[in-house]
């Protein structure tokens, strides 16, 4: 298997502060989206700065498309397409401005996948960017990434605060993108059911440690939350569970093979989990 990213061992601190990315790894194979969650501090933004070399990191190793950046490595910058949550333009300039600054930033900038993509959004090309809502802002960065025709996208919170709709054609625009094999998407959001629809796997990042990596369809499908009663929950081996969580009248037990569970513990309902389920019961559960 080929990888457009490959995180191995990666470390950061920062100074005056308590927070330490711990040996983060995980890859993202070529042709996929990798879902990155975790709560508010847990680290998303940091991965994505080091890997971005925009944070120097303090260990491990970062390969972008089979290469590690050098800190001159402008040919490999081109490759990668980024849109974080505040968006910079200067608010100026006009979509129609700002393609000429990129065109003169990137080599691969093409115009026309520029005009193309732009049209498909709505947006106004003669019009100032402090006049833009949110939404169209987000797609105007996303234009801008796409368009210089990286192949890797690494998007922080690049949907957050913008309508259904508005998702929906964002969401469709990276399935494309992602179509022909070759490029690949992470995506970081707080919004589980974007991901969901989207992602081939999914890294939960919890105090700066990757908790787990995973194939989306086997989180959704083959995983499941088992409701206990206290005598159920006794019989149960821990080894058949990932976590649990005690509710007021039941335990809930997070269960790697739902069919399996059901299988050797009859008589204890198990339901497939959403990302947030499973999340919350990974990061709050005992274990
Ligand atoms: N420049 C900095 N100096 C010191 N601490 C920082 C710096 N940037 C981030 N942190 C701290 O690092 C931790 C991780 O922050 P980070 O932005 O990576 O989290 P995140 O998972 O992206 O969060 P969110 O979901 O809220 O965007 C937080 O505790 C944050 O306060």
């Amino acid at each position: 298997m080929t990888y457009s990213l490959e995180i191995k061992n990666l470390t950061k601190t920062y100074p005056q502060s308590d927070f330490r990315l711990d040996n983060v790894s995980f890859s993202i194979p070529r042709g996929t989206i990798m879902g990155f969650v975790g709560e508010n501090g847990s680290g998303k933004t940091t991965t994505m700065n080091a890997v971005l070399n925009t944070i120097k990191k303090d260990n491990g190793t970062v390969k972008i498309l089979g290469r590690e950046m050098g800190d001159k490595d402008t040919d490999i910058r081109e490759q990668v397409g980024v849109v974080f949550d505040a968006v910079n333009f200067s608010g100026i300039l006009t979509p129609a401005k700002l393609a000429k600054v990129m065109a003169g930033v990137y080599k691969q900038w093409d115009q026309e996948f520029f005009l193309k993509t732009t049209a498909r959004f709505n947006i106004e090309m003669g019009k100032k960017i402090k006049q833009f809502s949110r939404g169209m802002t987000m797609k105007l960065a996303l234009a801008v990434a796409l368009s210089h025709r990286p192949q890797l996208l690494i998007l922080d919170e690049a949907t957050a605060g913008l309508d259904p709709i508005v998702r929906e054609e964002i969401l469709g625009v990276f399935l494309e993108f992602v179509e022909d094999e070759n490029h690949s998407i992470l995506m970081s959001s707080h919004i589980t059911s974007d991901l969901e629809k989207i992602a081939d796997y999914i890294t939960f990042i919890h105090h700066g440690k990757v908790i787990l990596t995973e194939k989306k369809d086997h989180l959704i499908y083959d995983y499941g939350i088992a409701r206990c009663k206290a005598e159920q929950f006794q019989l149960i081996d821990r080894t058949d569970m990932m976590a649990y969580k005690k509710r007021d009248y039941q335990i809930d037990v997070l269960v790697e093979n739902r069919k399996a569970f059901e299988r050797k513990y009859s008589g204890i309902v198990v339901d497939t989990g959403t990302i947030d389920e499973i999340m919350l019961l990974l990061i709050k559960g005992e274990r």
